[in-house]
C-alpha cells in the first residue's frame, strides 16, 4: 500500500511537470475533487489539451474501422469476425492490443459475440492495455498509463442495488472473455462505474456519435452549464479548445451533459449520471424568478391566447395552469386531451420511422409539431426536437425546401438554448447554409456559412478536413453571390 501510494505520487509529479508544459495544473478542490486549473491565459479557440484515447471502441449503429472510426473500404478481421479496418495503417497501429483480443474473443460462442456491448469489449481492451503496458509490448509514458485510469473516480458507493446487478454481471462477461477468473467481479464492476461518469462518445465533426473512448487527462476536467471549454474529436483525438478567453488560474470546464433543458433538468441528468449538484453561474439561480420563467419557457405550457407570449405557472387550485402574463386560465384537463393525442401520434411516428417509412413520419411527426404548438411555447425544447426530428427526415426524404424552413425555425431556439459559441448553433447554421445553397438561395448560403465558421473555427479549430471544405464552401457561395449581383446590375443597365 505504502509503496502504491509512493509510484501514485512520483507518477502525480511527472503529470504535473508534462501538464506545466501545456500551461495547466491539476489541484484538488472541495467537493469537486481533483480540478484542471490554467498557469498561463488561453484564447478563444487555442488547443488546451489533447490526448489518444487509452482504449476505445465503435459503437454498433454500423461497421467502423476499430483504429480510425471511419466506415468507408472496411475489411473485418478473419480471425474474430469483430472488428473491422479501413486499411493496412489502421490495423498496423491497433495490432499489437488487436492480436490479444482476437484471440480472446476469437474463443467466445458467436451467440455471445453478436450480444457483445461496447461498454464490455471496452473492458476487455482496458485489461489488455493495461497486461501489455505491464510486460512492456506497449510502452506506458507518463501521460499514457493506468494509473491514471486508476486515480478517476467511479462513484461506486453511490451506485444503486440494480446498477450493481447488471455491472457484475457485465464483469463475468469480461472474465469469460479474458479467462482470468482470478480476477475480481467487484473490481471490473468498479471499473464500469469508471466508464459510466468518465469515458467519452466520440463523435465525428458534425457531433454524430461514433463511439467511446476513456482519456484519463481529459477526464480530470469538471463541468459547467455555461462552460468555457468543448470538447471535440479529431477521429478517435480527443481535443479541448478554449471557447473563450480564459486567465491564467481559472478551471477549464466543460459541458457533460445536453445544455437544452431547464435548471432542474440539468441538475437532474448530472446528479443521475455524475453525482453532483452542479452549482454553476447558471445553476445557481434555480429557483429564483428568472430561473423559474425560463423553465416555464423552456418545458411549460403556452398562454391560451396565440397572442400572449405570456409563461403559465400552475394555479393554486391545481386544477390548471394561470398566464402570468394576461392572466388567462388554461384548463387541465384541456392540456391532457392534447398530450395524449400527441403521445399515440410519436408512438406511430417512431414506428414509421423504424420501419424505414420516413414519409409516413413525416406527415405524423408534422401534427405533432401543429399541436405541439398549441400547447407550447415558441422556445420549448419539445417543440425543437420534433423540428429537429423533422430536419433530419426531410433531409433523408431529399426535401430541401421543407428541411430548410424546419432548420430555420430552430435558429432562435438553439440561440436561446445554447451559449453563443457552442458547435450544435454552428452546425445548424452549416446546416441551413448548406440547404439555402443547394435551394440557390446563393446569397442567404453565404452569410448562414459565415456564421457557423465564425463559431466552428473557435470549436473545430481551422486545421480539420471538415472545416477546410467548409471554407470552400464559404468562398463558393461568396464567388456565386457577388457574380449574381454584378450580373442583375448588368442587365439593369442594359434595360
Ligand atoms: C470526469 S470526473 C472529473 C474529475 C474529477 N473531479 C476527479 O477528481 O477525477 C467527473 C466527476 O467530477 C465531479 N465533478 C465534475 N464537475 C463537477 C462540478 N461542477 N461540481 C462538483 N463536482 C464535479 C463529480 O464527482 C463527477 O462525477
Amino acid at each position: 500500500m505504502a509503496l502504491q501510494k509512493k509510484i501514485c505520487a512520483s507518477s502525480m509529479e511527472e503529470l504535473q511537470k508534462a501538464l506545466s508544459d501545456k500551461g495547466l495544473t491539476v489541484s484538488p478542490v472541495p467537493k469537486k475533487g481533483r480540478c484542471l486549473f490554467t498557469t498561463r491565459d488561453f484564447s478563444p479557440g487555442e488547443v488546451i489539451i489533447w490526448e489518444e484515447p487509452y482504449v476505445s471502441v465503435p459503437n454498433k449503429s454500423s461497421a467502423k474501422c476499430e483504429w480510425c472510426f471511419t466506415s468507408t473500404n472496411l475489411k473485418r478481421c478473419s480471425a474474430c469476425h469483430v472488428v473491422y479496418y479501413c486499411g493496412n495503417t489502421c490495423q498496423k497501429s491497433d495490432w499489437k492490443l488487436h492480436r490479444v483480443e482476437c484471440k480472446a474473443l476469437s474463443k467466445v460462442d458467436k451467440e455471445r459475440i453478436k450480444s457483445l456491448t461496447p461498454s464490455v469489449r471496452l473492458m476487455v481492451k482496458l485489461y489488455l492495455r493495461r497486461k501489455l503496458q505491464d510486460e512492456k509490448v506497449i510502452p506506458a509514458t507518463v501521460l499514457d498509463n493506468f494509473n491514471l485510469v486508476e486515480s478517476l473516480v467511479s462513484h461506486i458507493a453511490d451506485i444503486d442495488e440494480k446498477q450493481l446487478v447488471l455491472y457484475a454481471q457485465m464483469a463475468n462477461l469480461v472474465n469469460l472473455i479474458l479467462q482470468r477468473p482470478e480476477m475480481s467481479i467487484k473490481e471490473i464492476a468498479e471499473k464500469f462505474s469508471k466508464f459510466s461518469c468518465n469515458a467519452h462518445t466520440i463523435c465525428d465533426a458534425e457531433l454524430k456519435p461514433l463511439g467511446t473512448g476513456l482519456y484519463p487527462l481529459v477526464s480530470i476536467i469538471n463541468h459547467s452549464c455555461l462552460p468555457n471549454s468543448v470538447l471535440i474529436f479529431e477521429g478517435r483525438m480527443a481535443v479541448v479548445r478554449a471557447v473563450q478567453h480564459i486567465p491564467k488560474g481559472t478551471e477549464v470546464l466543460i459541458s457533460y451533459i445536453e445544455m437544452a433543458g431547464s435548471t432542474a433538468t440539468r441538475q437532474k441528468a448530472l446528479r443521475g449520471q455524475y453525482f453532483f449538484s452542479c452549482t454553476c453561474i447558471r445553476c445557481i439561480k434555480l429557483g429564483q424568478n428568472d430561473d423559474i420563467q425560463e423553465s416555464a419557457v423552456l418545458e411549460g405550457y403556452r398562454c391560451k391566447d396565440k397572442r400572449c407570449s405570456g409563461f403559465l405557472l400552475r394555479d393554486s387550485g391545481n386544477k390548471g395552469f394561470r398566464c402570468q402574463l394576461c392572466g388567462l386560465f388554461r384548463d387541465r384537463e384541456e392540456i391532457k386531451i392534447v398530450v395524449n393525442e400527441m403521445e399515440s401520434m410519436s408512438e406511430k411516428a417512431s414506428f414509421s420511422l423504424s420501419n424505414g417509412h420516413n414519409k409516413d413520419a413525416s406527415v405524423m411527426y408534422k401534427m405533432i409539431e401543429k399541436l405541439q404548438q398549441k400547447l407550447y411555447h415558441q422556445f420549448s425544447v419539445n417543440l425543437m426536437r420534433t423540428r429537429e426530428n423533422l430536419l433530419k427526415i426531410l433531409m433523408e426524404l431529399q426535401d430541401w425546401k421543407e428541411a430548410l424552413k424546419y432548420c430555420r425555425l430552430s435558429i432562435p431556439v438553439y440561440k436561446r438554448v445554447y451559449p453563443e459559441c457552442h458547435p450544435l448553433l454552428g452546425l445548424q447554421y452549416y446546416t441551413c447554409g448548406k440547404l439555402e445553397w443547394w435551394l440557390g438561395e446563393t446569397g442567404e448560403a453565404y452569410r448562414s456559412l459565415a456564421k457557423a465558421a465564425e463559431i466552428l473555427r473557435i470549436t473545430h479549430g481551422t486545421n480539420t478536413n471538415f472545416m477546410k471544405e467548409l471554407f470552400v464552401k464559404i468562398e463558393e457561395a461568396r464567388a456565386e453571390f457577388s457574380y449574381r449581383i454584378s450580373s442583375t446590375w448588368k442587365i439593369e443597365e442594359d434595360v
